[in-house]
């Protein structure tokens, strides 16, 4: 049974550094609702965004691209081609890639089909709630909808066993965020529970950890500092003045991040 270790700010620093220096070019295709707060959390942290999402030109862009993200969130037909596209690229031209299944569990039977269509084609790390991972490995959860009803520690085990059987990397977040390839655990724990009373703060985590796997030797923990980034930018950030404020803090804290401090 591999043990959980806490992640810590020295291991993060490298990795936030990195996204800075490579600039890397995100491949966004994601979800309606988040595309602007994305860019925007992804420019924050020194990406450089970009939401191509036509069947039409999706393969060609994810040879250029430095790392691509799929959010299924207001997943239709038209949209699935595309992701179907992308990903058969990126698992072709290697490059990396990251899974967001939102919402996937009972009464959205389709884009739970089309997630596991996705995961035969080996995303690099999966990113979701404890509801989204316990599904995805064939368990019953309490999800409705694209919040997650599942604590973290309930998901551990599922976790690890989707990441083994798709020899992958599963971030599953919340409370604490674990992030683990099967054999090891990384535990990141804080943040603020004001991350989950405004949309699209998971969405926005998965593409940083599109951003944070791009040219890494080392994704696991590449991934684990996505999300301590997050958890620590939501700490600095204003609670005070209502969730507004909050959300524009946000932006600012990944912004002005150093690791150092
Ligand atoms: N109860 C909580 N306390 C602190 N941080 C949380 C809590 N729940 C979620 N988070 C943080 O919110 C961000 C989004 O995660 P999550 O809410 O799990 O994603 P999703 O929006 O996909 O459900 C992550 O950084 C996670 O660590
Ligand atoms: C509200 C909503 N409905 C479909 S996608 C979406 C955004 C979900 O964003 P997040 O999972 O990051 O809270
Ligand atoms: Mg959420």
């Amino acid at each position: 049974m591999p043990t959980v270790k806490s992640f810590k700010t020295n291991q993060a620093t490298s990795f936030i550094h990195h996204v800075k220096q490579q600039r890397p070019l995100v491949h966004c295709i994601t979800n309606d609702v988040v595309q602007n707060f994305t860019a925007n959390i992804l420019l924050a942290i020194g990406a450089s965004p970009a939401m191509v999402v036509a069947e039409q030109e999706v393969a060609e862009f994810v040879t250029i691209a430095d790392s691509l993200l799929i959010n299924i969130g207001t997943i239709h037909s038209n949209i699935a081609t595309s992701m179907l596209l992308a990903a058969t690229k990126a698992q072709q031209t290697q490059t990396p890639w990251v899974l967001d299944p939102v919402a996937v569990g009972p009464a959205l039977n389709y884009r739970t089909e089309i997630a596991y269509q996705l995961l035969s084609l080996k995303p690099t790390v999966i990113r979701g709630n404890a509801s989204e991972i316990l599904t995805l490995n064939g368990q019953n959860s309490s999800a409705k909808g694209p919040d997650g009803q599942d604590s973290t520690q309930s998901a551990l085990n599922a976790a690890k066993e989707l990441a083994q059987k798709y020899q992958t990397i599963v971030a599953v977040t919340g409370d604490i965020d674990y992030v683990t390839n099967g054999n090891n655990v990384y535990s990141i724990t804080g943040g603020d529970i004001a991350l989950t009373k405004v949309t699209g703060t998971g969405c926005s985590l998965s593409a940083m950890v599109a951003a944070f796997i791009a040219n890494s030797p080392d994704p696991l923990s590449a991934t684990a500092s996505a999300c301590f980034m997050m958890k620590k930018s939501a700490e600095l950030a204003n609670k005070q003045q209502g969730l507004g404020t909050f959300t524009v803090s946000l932006l600012d804290q990944l912004s002005l991040f150093n690791p150092s401090l």
